[in-house]
């Protein structure tokens, strides 16, 4: 019998490539006057590039504080997050967060905001390609004719829109989106998940987004990650989302998979994972 003889393809085969972005055995404790507070306890969860995340679970149990580790802005107390095999230490270009109250500077204009951000991350590009680079992020979320304007003289969907903008305007790896639409009224709720969807299918954006709006998840992510109550919150189960992409409101509305996801993830909030307070 002829022996087996690994050819170096074969091995290369075998190697084991780091996920895009691995959170594993993540605990997060503070210290508290009344001693240890333990968030989050055994959090595992693994993204591949251009996946679309949604995270829910009820207020408190920690989504924030999950989202703040891959951002950098803290560090596990046990486990590690990981962008490519390297360990996050620190915020970064790469991780762009957007929160629901936008963070402008309400003293610069919608193009100033935006072109702040590139001239920070890539000062070497000549001025006409950071000008260029930011028209075409404005053009991008609908708000050209906008530029000049203040973040009081905006909408509250407009502001988002720029938050959006200036985030992806310097090409981060991820997109942290921390409620980013919790704030707006349905319609431009409905308007600004459906520029977002289409930006991030054109740009194959991984995103990581809390949202306590189910239709919201189940309408934009690949996996919905549902987190149990804390304290020590864990990740309960994730759903995946099937419906091709790119996805139209109306025709998923029309899934009765849809209302089985849905009533799904209603009842591990509402029934199995019920807030004492809800
Ligand atoms: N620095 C800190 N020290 C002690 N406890 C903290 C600290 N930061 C957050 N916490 C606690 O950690 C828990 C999780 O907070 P976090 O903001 O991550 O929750 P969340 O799920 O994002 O909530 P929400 O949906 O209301 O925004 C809360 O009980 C909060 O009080």
């Amino acid at each position: 019998m002829k022996a087996f003889q690994a050819s170096p393809q074969s091995f290369q085969k075998l190697e084991t490539k780091a996920p895009f972005l691995l959170i594993e055995n993540v605990a997060k404790i503070y210290p508290t006057a009344k001693g240890n507070y333990t968030v989050l306890e055994n959090v595992d969860l693994s993204v591949n590039k251009g996946e679309f995340i949604c995270v829910i679970g009820h207020s408190g149990c920690g989504k924030s504080t999950l989202l703040n580790m891959v951002g950098g802005f803290s560090q596990p107390s046990v486990g590690r997050v990981e962008l490519k095999g390297e360990p996050i230490l620190k915020p970064g270009p790469d991780r762009m967060m957007v929160f629901q109250g936008y963070a402008l500077l309400p003293w610069k204009t919608a193009f100033e905001n935006i072109y702040l951000a590139v001239n920070s991350v890539f000062p070497h590009k000549s001025k006409a390609e950071k000008v260029s680079i930011v028209h075409e992020h404005l053009a991008m979320v609908g708000l050209s004719e906008a530029a000049d304007k203040k973040p009081k003289q905006l909408s509250g969907g407009m502001r988002q829109r720029v938050a959006i903008a200036r985030a992806l305007s310097i090409r981060p790896e991820i997109l942290i989106l921390d409620e980013p639409f919790g704030a707006l009224d349905q319609i431009t709720k409905e308007e600004l998940q459906e520029e977002l969807m289409k930006i991030c299918g054109e740009q194959n954006c991984t995103v990581l987004m809390i949202t306590h709006d189910i239709d919201e998840a189940l309408f934009l992510a690949d996996r919905l990650v549902m987190m149990t109550n804390g304290p020590a919150a864990k990740i309960g189960e994730i759903l995946s989302i099937p419906f091709d992409r790119p996805r139209d409101r109306d025709r998923i509305m029309e899934d009765p998979e849809y209302y089985n996801l849905r009533n799904y993830a209603l009842d591990f909030l509402y029934h199995r994972f019920a807030h004492d307070d809800e």
